[in-house]
């Protein structure tokens, strides 16, 4: 059988790989048989062997190829035109003006280039302190490897939370379902098994395949790789969205921003090229004339002025021991409005101890019943040795002892090993060394799974086989026959006060030979587990920190809701509301935002309530992080904008995250914030600088060469006065911010920005026009003076502007710049006023200021500033760009009142508007870019 699929697929099959729509219509036999594979894994040779042929398992490098920055630094037509223009002027015309333009170019080129190419390097460097792996079964073992080393032919097991490294042939499933959103964008899971289907059936039907990229929803499997890389629908996809980062918001925005100046510079630069024809000016002047001019307008160092700026943050955020695994996290931090957060080991220590062993009628285990009691039981300390074990005595027909059971439905070993936390504190309790556990042999055991909240083991003892289950309190307590009153009060009271409380029970179960879910009845209790996990000492402080810098934080947990409480009153986190799993399952996804805004605290949810509530806040068009650090959070972590780890969590949950906490220190999660928002009002800074002065000088240049009898600056001027420029900019990215612009998420708003570049675009070319009149009118000045006199005022006021629009802060100098800025733009005025004295200055057209000019030119300078001060206020007030503190939305507002060290009241500004949703197809590439991180070679 299986010979018509096989034939179909002999083409890929002869290079060593099978498409996964034909390897689902086969067996697993008829698979491996194609493939050459071994259940068994294949050997290392035959691993080189394959890699040499189909090569690595990657859709992306990271290999940083200067050749490639440098041609991108020349992708702009307009420098092509520039430098095509000049090298006719060479042959044709002006020799000096051809070789000044070419000279200021390739300076202008190195820059951007530099700039670039550090920025690069450093995101490749993120790159490579990150490993993904997989678990593969090769030559008969189990080993880890880089997802990249996988070929066709491995055999390789995934499980909850993991994205499935390539396109595998299931050879075995257990309840195993995908998240296929990425590939079909069908958001239900995709259920799977391992019998062939039927020839033909569609890509998004492939039932007996887990696919490269898939996130593994519940479940387990092992699967036999058949297709790799670009052989992948995964990877075609990958790779058809390019090999580049994919855009953030913020890069979206920054690229309609450039296009909006574009269309300006297009149309400006027609106009003064006819302008100039009509005059009777060479051609050639003409043409270099107005591509300068529109060279001059472009941002051209705007792609490297945001990564050089995230790269910067990296940097800051590496200091404070967080890593991020890509650059444009930083900004995703920066983006945060809602923190979910998961409360073990994230919230508290995580380090789990028995502080009790209760009995079934809520008494510390081993000690006498109350009412004849010779004394009052010590029931702060059980896990004390002191106590007699329970099991001193022959295990009756009573059942095993709340701790002894504990050890018994357990799956850590004695040393400790494996297991989850919960289990390995029992283990470690000192009573537990006194229980005999090597009385009892294991026959069967059901796992301990995130959404059945227990475990239950089959063993037999001295008394025979029974069964043992240990769990959520409440829901095996619900699984018992007979629960005593105190039981039940015990476990209110621990609860109450913030325990961890788990429940023993069991039953005689003679006639068992597995385990099934359905065997959890009728069961006896015997007894509860309280386990003490403080509140981590700083969480506190950093839970207000964001509070107050307007995230919205909300517990997520699958313990008890009473646990979750406690433990929010004890870090101070405002409990508007409590939602459980039970009530979100009664919730549609319509209803569910705004449940989600009422509520802070998700307590007894499953690893896919998580991830849904994340999901459903993210559709609202909120931008929410995830922290977390279990098996259980990975979806979560995957569905977030942002997934946060800590470097202690399990592998499978720093995998799917996004940035990694090195040190369990909560407080560096605010300075991410911070770092974030930081870069993003720094570069608002550089796109306002590119909007309005830098902007309004090339606008009147331009208008100026149609009243003058001469060209207002010759071309080399103009893109030395752009070199200049931008040099001075460079350094905004180290500029300070204002503690207010870091008080809210800031959201791109081209709205705003086209507002200021109509405004100050304007104010600076009503004020260049006067200057004008004044050089030419008063001062009487000749074309040489003229654009020597306009070379100094225009580079003073473009770059000392950046003052004024660098903060809301009225006069402007309250608020300090950096020293590297406040150095730049001073250098960048002192090096204007010093060419003309240069021996430079004769070949670039300028001649000495005549004496009468410094202090006009001052003057001039002066005046603008406070100008554009004045105007300034008007604009600021009403805008929302450097934005003043302000509640956001929702349960923020809550919390920053509530938080003792919340913001200052807003001070009459405008709040945000309602969250946007984002548009799906754009939100959905970024994850595949996110995705296809993880598939990257050098
Ligand atoms: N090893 C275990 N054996 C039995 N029951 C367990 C075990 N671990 C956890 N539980 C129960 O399952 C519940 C949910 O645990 P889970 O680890 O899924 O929650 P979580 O979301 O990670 O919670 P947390 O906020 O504590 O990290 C726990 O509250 C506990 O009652
Ligand atoms: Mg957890």
């Amino acid at each position: 059988m299986g010979t018509v699929a096989v034939r179909a697929t002999g083409a890929a099959r002869d290079e060593g790989w099978l498409a996964a729509t034909d390897a689902a219509a086969l067996t697993v036999a008829d698979a491996l048989a194609a493939l050459g594979g071994d259940p068994q894994g294949l050997t290392p040779d035959e691993v080189r062997r394959r890699r040499d042929r189909v090569g690595p398992n990657a859709v992306r490098t990271h290999w940083v190829s200067a050749l490639a920055v440098l041609a991108r630094q020349f992708r702009s037509a307009l420098l092509g035109l520039l430098l095509a223009a000049a090298t006719v002027s060479f042959f044709v015309g002006e020799r000096t003006d051809a070789v000044v333009i070419g000279v200021i170019l390739a300076v202008s080129v190195g820059l951007g280039f530099a700039n670039e190419y550090r920025a690069e390097r450093a995101g490749a460097a993120l790159h490579d302190r990150v490993r993904h792996v997989a678990s593969v079964v090769r030559a008969g073992r189990v080993e880890t490897v880089d997802v990249v080393d996988l070929v066709p032919g491995d055999v390789v097991r995934i499980g909850l939370g993991q994205v499935v490294p390539a396109d595998l042939r299931l050879v075995e499933a257990h309840r195993l379902e995908c998240d296929e959103s990425a590939l079909t964008g069908e958001s239900t899971s995709a259920v799977k098994d391992t019998a062939p289907v039927p020839p033909g059936t569609p890509p998004d039907d492939l039932a007996s395949c887990a696919l490269m990229g898939t996130v593994v929803r519940a479940g387990s499997g092992v699967g036999l790789v058949v297709a790799t890389a670009g052989h992948t629908a995964f990877g075609r996809i990958a790779v058809g969205l390019g090999t580049r980062h994919g855009e953030t918001e913020f890069q979206q925005g920054l690229r309609r921003f450039s296009l909006l100046l574009a269309r300006v510079a297009g149309v400006l630069t027609a106009l003064i090229f006819v302008i100039n024809l009509v005059l009777h000016r060479p051609v050639i002047d003409a043409v270099l004339f107005s591509l300068a001019i529109a060279v001059g307008i472009t941002p051209q160092l705007l792609p490297a002025i945001v990564t050089a700026s995230l790269a910067a943050g990296t940097r800051a955020l590496a200091a404070r021991r967080v890593l991020v695994k890509r650059l444009v996290c930083v900004e995703d931090l920066g983006n945060v409005e809602v923190l979910f957060t998961d409360k073990t080991g994230t919230l508290t220590d995580g380090r789990l101890t028995l502080a009790e062993a209760l009995g079934p009628d809520g008494q510390p285990d081993g000690a006498p019943a109350p009412p004849d009691a010779a004394g009052p039981p010590d029931a702060a300390d059980p896990g004390d040795a002191t106590h007699p074990p329970d099991a001193a005595g022959p295990p009756d027909a009573a059942g095993p002892g709340p701790l002894l059971a504990g050890l018994l439905a357990n799956e850590a070993g004695p040393d400790g090993a494996d297991g989850n936390p919960l289990d390995r504190a029992l283990w470690q309790a000192p009573a537990a060394a006194a229980q005999p556990v090597d009385a009892y042999r294991r026959v069967a055991v059901l796992p301990f799974d995130h959404e059945r909240r227990r475990v239950s083991v089959l063993v037999d003892g001295l008394a025979g086989r029974i069964l043992v289950t240990k769990g959520a309190a409440e829901e095996v307590l619900a699984l018992c026959v007979d629960v005593p009153q105190q039981a039940r009060d015990a476990l209110d009271a621990r609860l109450a006060d913030g325990g961890r409380v788990v429940a023993v029970a069991s039953r005689p179960a003679p006639d068992l030979a597995g385990l099934d879910p359905a065997d959890e009845r009728d069961l006896r209790l015997a007894g509860l587990l309280v386990l003490r996990d403080p509140p981590k000492a700083d969480a506190a402080g950093a839970v207000r920190r964001l509070a107050a810098l307007g995230v919205t934080v909300k517990v997520i947990t699958g313990d008890h809701p009473a646990v979750a409480v406690r433990v929010c009153e004890q870090l101070g986190l405002p409990v508007t509301g409590v939602l459980t799993g039970a009530d979100l399952a009664g919730l549609d996804d319509a209803a569910l935002p705004a449940a989600i805004e009422q509520a802070s605290v998700f307590a007894r949810v499953s690893p896919e309530d998580k991830a849904r509530l994340v999901r459903a806040q993210r559709t609202a068009g909120r931008d929410v992080a995830f922290l977390g650090d279990g098996v259980n959070d990975a979806l979560a972590l995957h569905a977030a904008d942002v997934g946060i780890s800590v470097d202690t969590g399990t592998d499978v949950a720093r995998d799917a995250a996004d940035v990694l906490l090195l040190d369990k220190d909560l407080d560096v999660l605010a300075d991410g914030v911070t770092e974030g928002r930081r870069i993003f009002a720094n570069t608002i800074k550089y796109v306002l600088m590119g909007t309005s002065s830098n902007f309004g000088n090339m606008f009147s240049a331009a208008g100026a060469s149609a009243f003058l009898p001469f060209l207002p600056m010759l071309p080399g001027q103009i893109l030395l006065n752009n070199l200049i420029y931008d040099l001075s900019q460079i350094a905004i990215p180290t500029d300070r911010v204002d503690a207010d612009q870091l008080a809210r998420p800031a959201h791109w708003d081209l709205r705003e920005i086209r507002r200021f570049m109509l405004t100050f675009g304007p104010l600076s070319s009503l004020f260049d026009f006067l200057a004008f009149a004044l050089l030419i009118g008063v001062l009487h000045a000749g074309p040489t003076e003229f654009r020597t006199g306009w070379f100094v005022e225009s580079l003073a006021t473009q770059t000392l502007v950046v003052f004024a629009i660098r903060t809301r802060a009225s006069p402007f100098w309250r608020s300090r710049p950096s020293r590297p800025l406040l150095a730049a733009a001073l250098a960048a005025v002192a090096v204007a006023w010093l060419i003309p004295y240069l021996p430079v200055a004769g070949p670039l057209g300028f001649g000495p200021l005549p004496p009468v000019f410094v202090p006009v030119v001052v003057a001039l300078t002066v005046a603008y500033l406070a100008l554009v001060e004045l105007a300034k206020r008007t604009l600021f007030a009403a805008s929302d760009l450097l934005r003043p503190p302000g509640p956001v939305t929702g349960t923020a507002g809550t919390q920053q009142a509530a938080a003792p060290q919340a913001a200052a009241p807003q001070a009459g500004t405008q709040q945000t508007g309602a969250p946007q949703a984002r548009p799906p197809e754009a939100s959905r590439r970024r994850r595949t870019h996110r995705r296809a991180a993880r598939f990257t070679t050098r």
